[in-house]
């Protein structure tokens, strides 16, 4: 389990993340919104140790997450994808799997191309293994950034937005594979996500931020129903 408890980042004057506690439970899905500036990435961050927090703590199974380099929080298995797939387009998708594998899980090359492989299989890409990504499609590419995620054997993965500018089904198919991640996998999922209908059908939980605070935090059709959570959206105009 995940546990956060009065996390606090601020920059300068700015309070991105204010006074937030939650928890994500192990084999959970639990959704992040919150209109633009709510300070969602900046939560994340705190948690990938990119941003430590300025107070509060985090733990993971009762590790203490806080305050440690970005690396060492990857080694307790928290793994992140990213809103634009971070691949390296000149090389092949099992060879960008296998980078996952061998850096993310320290496995020998013969074990991590066989993890890779088992990876791509249950994202739904093994045809596509010797192609280059620089030939994917966005869908394709999504889908290979969680296979990478996948391939260093995480307990936590926080995915950002990963659902923007796919078409109803390829969200579908990516949503399902979230699904699966956390329920055949056991791995727990946070999921930053703008598309509402993606987040509200498939998460267990949502936890809604506003101006740095959490404003709710329950199952999507008690978030969607809540004034606060209205407000908020109508208040931050664009969303
Ligand atoms: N590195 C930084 N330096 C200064 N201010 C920052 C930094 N990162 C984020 N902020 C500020 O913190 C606030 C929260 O930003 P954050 O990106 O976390 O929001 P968000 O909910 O992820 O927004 P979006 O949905 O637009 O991505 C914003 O006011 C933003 O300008």
């Amino acid at each position: 389990m995940l546990q956060a408890e009065g996390v606090t980042k601020s920059f300068g004057g700015l309070v991105a993340v204010n006074d937030v506690s939650f928890s994500v439970d192990d084999e959970e899905i639990v959704g992040l919104i919150g209109p633009n500036g709510a300070g969602k990435t900046t939560l994340f961050n705190t948690i990938t140790g990119v941003h430590p927090p300025n107070q509060g703590t985090i733990t993971l199974d009762g590790t203490e997450l806080t305050g440690r380099k970005p690396f060492e929080i990857a080694q307790q298995g928290v793994v992140r994808t990213f809103q634009t797939a971070r691949t390296f387009n000149e090389s092949t998708v099992l060879e960008n799997v296998t980078v996952g594998a061998v850096f993310g899980d320290g496995q020998d090359p013969d074990a991590a191309e066989e993890t890779a492989r088992e990876c791509l299989s249950f994202v739904g890409l093994e045809d596509q293994a010797d192609a280059e990504v620089s030939g994917l499609n966005l869908a394709d590419r999504k889908l290979l950034e969680l296979a990478r995620g996948l391939a260093t054997d995480p307990n936590f993965m926080l995915v950002d937005e990963i659902g923007s500018g796919l078409t109803p089904a390829e969200l579908q198919t990516l949503t399902d594979t979230l699904e699966r991640t956390c329920h055949d996998r056991g791995i727990s999922v946070f999921w930053i996500e703008h598309i509402m209908d993606a987040i509200m059908g498939a998460t267990d939980r949502i936890i809604v931020l506003d101006q740095g605070q959490k404003i709710a935090d329950g199952p999507p059709e008690e978030v969607r129903n809540d004034e606060r959570v209205t407000e908020a959206y109508l208040g931050g105009g664009d969303e």
